[in-house]
């Protein structure tokens, strides 16, 4: 049976959205489907911004970082009449299945839709802060690592010169797994992340001890702590500020931004994307919906959208523990 499926991209870009939409648009014209791409996110949705895609437009974009169907946040959405007014516009196209590429909010907001709308929808997990339960990766996330990596490298080679002290900040939102991963590979000598830090104020002791005791082992020396976004209250200008004041010794603040969501997909982002691309049309087939596509141990999976972004993802229990007891001077001291 022939099928119209549409597809976005939502929220935060993240490299590898276009391989992604490469590998539905191909495999779909394998099944006979056709494919239409909303622009701009939900926008795409409600103001009927869309393109009819071929395998023409995705030729030789599996390569590039952002998105070609653009994306967006989008507050309209948030609302009932948003969601309504998106079924409205999905049955006027004969729309048969919507596949959104996106974080967790999108994929909340495909639960919604789903509730109201009798097409069958996908989600494919496709985010830099690996923050959606039911896949070991978020397409991005690992071009994430790997840019944010790269940065921190080059920080360590002006703060080793100047034996200075670096506060790095990085993306998750509110999830540590970009910080954890960048300060296991960067070499850090401490990583801050939300899942094991309940109050931040009451960590700035330790974080003061850590430096002093750094400094009592190797003397003067580059020291580089890398810090979840939104953490600290302030951010990191705030944290270097007091801790200068406390310490003595000036820190410098460096706050990677949005370079994380930039640039080409690693390899391992190209084919994760277009491993879940191809299986979300898979999955259309099977008449499925109310689902994510995502990969565990190598192998494509299925979990129920409420279960991606209701269960909170655990940051690898293994990599925490080395970080703290070997790593982390001031946890290993105490
Ligand atoms: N609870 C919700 N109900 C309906 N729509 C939602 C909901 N949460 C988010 N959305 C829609 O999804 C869009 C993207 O969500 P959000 O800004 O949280 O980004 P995300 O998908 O989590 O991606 P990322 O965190 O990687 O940027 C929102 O702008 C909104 O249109
Ligand atoms: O580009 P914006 O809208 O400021 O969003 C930034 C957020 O998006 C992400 O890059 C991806 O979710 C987060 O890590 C970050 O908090």
């Amino acid at each position: 049976m022939s099928k119209t499926i549409g597809v976005l991209t939502s929220g935060g870009d993240a490299p590898g959205m276009n391989a992604c939409i490469r590998a539905i648009v191909l495999s779909a014209a394998r099944f006979g489907y056709q494919v239409i791409g909303f622009e701009h996110g939900y926008n795409g949705l409600l103001n009927n911004e869309k393109i009819r895609l071929s395998n023409l437009h995705v030729q030789h974009i599996i390569q590039l970082g952002g998105t070609i169907l653009k994306s967006a946040r989008c507050e309209a959405f948030l609302k009932p009449d948003g969601v309504k007014n998106a079924v409205a516009n999905l049955n006027s196209n004969e729309i048969d299945a919507l596949i959104v590429i996106g974080g967790d909010g999108s994929l909340r907001g495909l639960q919604k839709l789903s509730e109201i709308w009798s097409g069958q929808v996908i989600g494919i997990p496709g985010t830099i802060d690996n923050d959606l339960n039911g896949s070991d990766n978020t397409i991005g996330y690992q071009t994430a690592i790997d840019t944010a990596l790269d940065s921190i490298d080059k920080i360590r080679d002006t703060a080793d010169a100047f034996e200075r002290i670096f506060l790095v900040e990085v993306m998750g939102r509110h999830a540590g797994f970009i910080a954890l991963a960048s300060a296991v590979a960067s070499g850090a000598e401490q990583a801050l992340f939300p899942e094991t830090i309940e109050d931040p104020h009451a960590e700035l002791e330790s974080i003061v001890q850590h430096v002093e005791c750094l400094r009592k082992i190797h003397g003067k020396t580059s020291i580089i702590m890398v810090i979840t976004e939104h953490l600290w209250p302030g951010g990191v200008s705030d944290l270097a500020e007091t801790l200068t004041h406390q310490i003595g010794i000036e820190c410098r603040p460096c706050i990677l931004g949005h370079i994380q969501r930039g640039g080409a997909p690693v390899a391992y982002d190209r084919i994760l994307a277009t491993k879940l691309g191809a299986y979300a049309v898979e999955c259309i087939a099977d008449q499925e919906t109310a689902i994510m596509v995502g990969e565990h141990n190598n192998q494509p999976s299925r979990i129920k959208l409420v279960d991606a972004f209701g269960i909170q993802k655990s940051l690898d229990p293994y990599l925490v523990k080395i970080q703290q007891d070997l790593f982390d001077v001031v946890h290993s001291m105490q």
